[in-house]
């Protein structure tokens, strides 16, 4: 029996985050460590490598060594996504290549950032990606950092090739999201990129979520997805309310991911500072995400029943 693109990849991935020791260096046992404390929390899978996972402030060396870790540690057990995306066609084709290699389900990447390129640029960049690997290809659309909008002719274009299985879509309309899906058709994957929009996403056509912050919360962003499928909708809106005030609190902070990184190491899992320029917390930050911790954890536990 076959089964289809959607039923094959569709739910709920971690976007994960990156994991340094004390001197700021990739640690490869950190990575294990927290690839494994998202086992068994009812993830699809992880998507390694991306804006939280700060693959574009890591060498090429060292989102190597991440992926390495990852697929030693769950390969199998989560489908992994990795973002291949660099600012040079030809690194962004050796890592995609490395991650066949190492046996990554999927590759996904952004445009090249920095110059203002035109869509032939940005088609022909992901393009050299795809044909480089016989693994699928999702595209990565996130406006509002690269200054690229994916349109649906391009996105049309790309479609074509059984390759190109779908688009993550972080940019915040849903109305652009819901044209994608129509574009790509039935069968072609739309993931939602925005927590706060988990919800409205599936209802515009998600197939699923990536995303960050579902790295502290992961048991939430399942349960919402759940009781989406079980069209229970009230209950849904509820719990996507409580998450968007955690959400609302995380983004206070002086980085969104120095935040969630604090938040796992009161659980245990070090994952070191991000990388600058992003910021860390402050020692007078600790009290308040040690308090956020526990409320998430509160409602893990009620909605759980863990
Ligand atoms: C703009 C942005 O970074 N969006 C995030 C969200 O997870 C975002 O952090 C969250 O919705 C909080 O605003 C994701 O879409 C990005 C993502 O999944 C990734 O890390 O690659």
């Amino acid at each position: 029996m076959t089964t289809d693109i959607i039923s094959q990849y569709q739910g709920i991935y971690i976007a994960m985050y990156s994991a340094y020791d004390e001197a700021g260096n990739v640690d490869q046992d950190r990575v294990r460590k927290l690839a494994r404390y998202y086992v068994g929390k009812g993830v699809k899978g992880l998507y390694v490598g991306g804006s939280s996972g700060e693959g574009i402030l890591q060498n090429a060396e060292e989102r190597k060594q991440v992926l390495e870790a990852v697929m030693e540690e769950v390969k199998g057990e989560l489908t992994i996504i990795v973002h291949v995306g660099a600012n040079s066609t030809r690194e962004a084709v050796e890592l995609s290549m490395h991650a066949e290699k190492v046996g990554a389900d999927i590759i996904s990447a952004v445009p090249s950032i920095y110059y203002r390129l035109p869509e032939a640029a940005v088609e022909t960049h992901w393009q050299h990606m795809i044909d480089s690997t016989n693994l699928p290809f999702i595209i990565y659309n996130i406006p509002q950092t690269t200054g690229f909008t994916l349109s649906t002719s391009l996105l049309a274009k790309l479609a074509e090739q059984d390759k190109v299985i779908g688009v993550k879509m972080s940019g915040e309309s849903t109305f652009e999201l819901q044209q994608y899906k129509e574009t790509g058709g039935s069968m072609f994957l739309v993931f939602n990129g925005p927590d706060e929009q988990f919800l409205a996403g599936r209802i515009m056509g998600a197939d699923g979520g990536i995303g960050g912050t579902y790295g502290v919360m992961p048991e939430l962003f399942v349960k919402l997805n759940s009781l989406f499928i079980g069209n229970r909708i009230e209950e849904a809106q509820a719990l996507q309310t409580k998450i968007n005030g955690f959400i609302k609190k995380l983004l206070g902070y002086p980085s969104l991911y120095g935040a969630c990184k604090y938040i796992l190491s009161l659980r245990g899992i070090e994952t070191g500072a991000p990388r600058l320029p992003l910021l860390p917390v402050r020692p007078e930050h600790h009290a308040s995400l040690a308090e956020l911790n526990k409320d998430i954890e509160k409602t893990v536990a009620k909605y759980t029943g863990a």
